[in-house]
């Protein structure tokens, strides 16, 4: 039987590369991709709403989840938990979606041991001068936690052999674009696979 599954796209790479802002500008345009909306513990920034940025939680029910096993993938980042919702992502790409992750590198590297087949993009800034820049110039965290997620960065950077692509975050707009041509490139690979089952099962019959 040919499998009619969704894909699953996780975009991922090192705080601040720009990884919201590119997944922002892609859902900004027409996309048949489902957003996967995250649970974490950290607090709404300025604007952010509950089940439209993140599902934010207290800690102890993120922990209730996490032992429930409700969460595909889940890490402690800088203190604070962030996870993907599991029963989402099943059901969706069951139900033949396409579904879209932003997620840090732990969670990645979790999901791509229960979903093999999914389609690892790791975004990679142009500099990291240009990496810290962009951490400092969004304002939003205190000195700390900016040297906290340039530690990570470092660390974050060194796990991109693990994806499949390496997407250069220069302007927003080409992240977008290259995003994209994956998204389509991975249709027409499964296409082509369900096209060669289908050949191979009509000569059977034969
Ligand atoms: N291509 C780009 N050129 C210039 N600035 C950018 C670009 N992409 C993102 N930025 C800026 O960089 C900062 C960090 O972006 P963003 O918050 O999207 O990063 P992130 O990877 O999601 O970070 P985190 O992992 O910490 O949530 C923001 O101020 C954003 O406006
Ligand atoms: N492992 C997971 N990481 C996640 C998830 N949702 C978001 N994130 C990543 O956490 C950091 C920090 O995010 P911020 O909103 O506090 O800046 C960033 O790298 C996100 O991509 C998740 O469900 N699992």
């Amino acid at each position: 039987m040919i499998e009619n599954k969704g894909i699953l796209f996780v975009l991922s790479g090192p705080s601040g590369v720009g990884k919201g802002t590119v997944r922002k500008a892609l859902f900004d345009q027409a996309t048949d991709l489902q957003y996967s909306i995250s649970v974490t513990t950290r607090k709404p920034r300025n604007g952010e709403k509950h089940g439209v940025d993140y599902f934010f939680h207290e800690k102890d029910e993120v922990e209730k989840m996490i032992e429930e096993s409700k969460l595909l993938e889940w890490a402690e980042y800088v203190g604070n938990y962030y996870g993907t919702p599991r029963e989402y992502v099943e059901q969706t790409l069951e139900s033949g979606k396409d579904v879209f992750l932003e997620i840090e590198v732990q969670g990645a590297l979790q999901v791509k041991e229960n979903f093999p087949e999914g389609v690892f993009i790791f975004l990679f800034p142009p500099s990291l001068d240009e990496l810290k820049n962009r951490i400092v110039n969004r304002g939003t965290e205190t000195e700390d936690l900016v040297r906290n997620r340039l530690l990570a960065a470092k660390e974050e950077i060194e796990m991109m052999e693990a994806y499949d692509y390496v997407v250069v975050n220069d302007t927003v707009s080409h992240a977008v674009e290259k995003i994209n041509s994956i998204v389509q490139a991975e249709h027409c690979k499964r296409e082509r696979i369900a096209e060669e089952y289908k050949k191979a099962l009509e000569s059977d019959i034969e």
